[in-house]
């Protein structure tokens, strides 16, 4: 894989998001020729060229809704890796159209760009909330999902392979329920809990570089990627949190579910489980199989065990408060704070 990144050129969009920056210290580490950062925001532009100190990194100002900014961006690149998105649930409830213009019609955009081009291949980044959609964000990202498929399925001679890859819950990313944990700790406040049983995927942030690369490695066009990933209800995360910074009783308040949350997020549908294949820590999903045989996975299910259900986080793996905490301590974050205190 590193071979096939060495004197390749890179577009990311939202690449100044902690994706984009991940991913792109990860490229520029794999000798990379150049990789541009294309988003809206001229300060983190400038924070991230000083932060990087790296020529290799082009930063091209612009949105997914205007393609002409994407055109401009895309220019040369070998591989585009599509993360500009709106994905806050609560703003895209009240903004449906504004989700509308940047998750399907700028992700419309960037694939058109990107094979107008002539780029290799483009990966498209989902969520588990577009599975089964609840809210306008998930329903968009959903949106995204067919646009990416359907200019597989209508372009079968292009050189441009579109794929998608679908993940949970980034642990410690901005705005979520960790970091807000540790500050309610920190400031010895209760730890506030929508739903005990509520539960969600863990994955961590190098998880999602390694899902896209899995994806940009093995992609036919049209196909989705979604990795394995273990879950926990949020009373075990809440104490796991606490329990790692020493609060083995911590106090508790169940607040009540929020605008657009689902009990359980799902990364494969029951009919994706149907059509996908099993890759080790992945499941891949290829592009709409015309002629579904049901009933091959029920009869042949003896030398194939697949599930018969959805891939959610109520039936993946469940870690316990134990288990939870090993993994939180993998996270750069949570190691910094466990090295120098709350
Ligand atoms: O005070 C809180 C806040 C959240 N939760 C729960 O913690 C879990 C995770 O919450 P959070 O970290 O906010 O993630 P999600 O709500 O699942 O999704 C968030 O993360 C997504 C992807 O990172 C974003 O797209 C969404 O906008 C954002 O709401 C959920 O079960 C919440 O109900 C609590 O128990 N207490």
């Amino acid at each position: 894989m590193n071979d096939r990144m060495a004197g390749r050129t890179v577009t990311i969009t939202g690449g100044t998001g902690s994706f984009g920056k991940t991913m792109a210290r990860h490229l520029l580490a794999r000798d990379a020729a150049e990789v541009h950062i294309l988003s809206r925001d001229e300060a983190k532009q400038d924070q991230m060229r000083k932060d990087f100190g790296d020529d290799r990194l082009k930063f091209y100002l612009g949105d997914v809704r205007d393609i002409d900014s994407v055109a401009a961006a895309v220019r040369g690149s070998d591989f585009v890796f599509h993360a500009a998105a709106l994905k806050q649930v609560p703003s895209c409830e009240f903004f449906p159209q504004q989700a509308v213009k940047t998750n399907v019609q700028g992700s419309h955009n960037v694939i058109e760009a990107s094979a107008a081009a002539g780029v290799r291949t483009v990966v498209c980044l989902s969520t588990d909330k577009a599975v089964y959609p609840v809210n306008a964000m998930g329903m968009s990202k959903a949106l995204m999902e067919k646009t990416a498929q359907a200019y597989a399925r209508n372009n079968p001679r292009s050189k441009t392979t579109v794929a998608i890859t679908r993940y949970g819950n980034v642990m410690y990313s901005r705005g979520s329920v960790i970091p807000l944990f540790v500050d309610q700790l920190r400031t010895g406040k209760p730890l506030t809990i929508t739903d005990p049983d509520m539960t969600r995927f863990l994955m961590s942030l190098a998880d999602s570089v390694d899902l896209v690369l899995h994806a940009f490695e093995h992609a036919e066009p049209g196909d989705l990627f979604v990795r394995k990933a273990a879950a926990s209800t949020v009373d075990v995360l809440a104490r796991a949190v606490a329990s790692l910074f020493g609060y083995d009783s911590p106090t508790v308040d169940v607040i009540g579910t929020r605008h657009g949350e689902k009990l359980h997020e799902t990364l494969l549908s029951w009919e994706e489980v149907l059509r996908s294949s099993d890759e080790g820590d992945y499941f891949r999903v290829p592009l709409d199989a015309r002629s579904l045989q049901y009933e091959k996975y029920v009869e042949e299910g003896e030398d194939k065990p697949r599930m018969l259900e959805a891939y959610n986080s109520a039936n993946t793996t469940r870690l316990d408060v134990e288990q939870t905490k090993e993994l939180l301590r993998t996270l750069p974050e949570v190691r910094l704070l466990l090295e120098r205190g709350l």
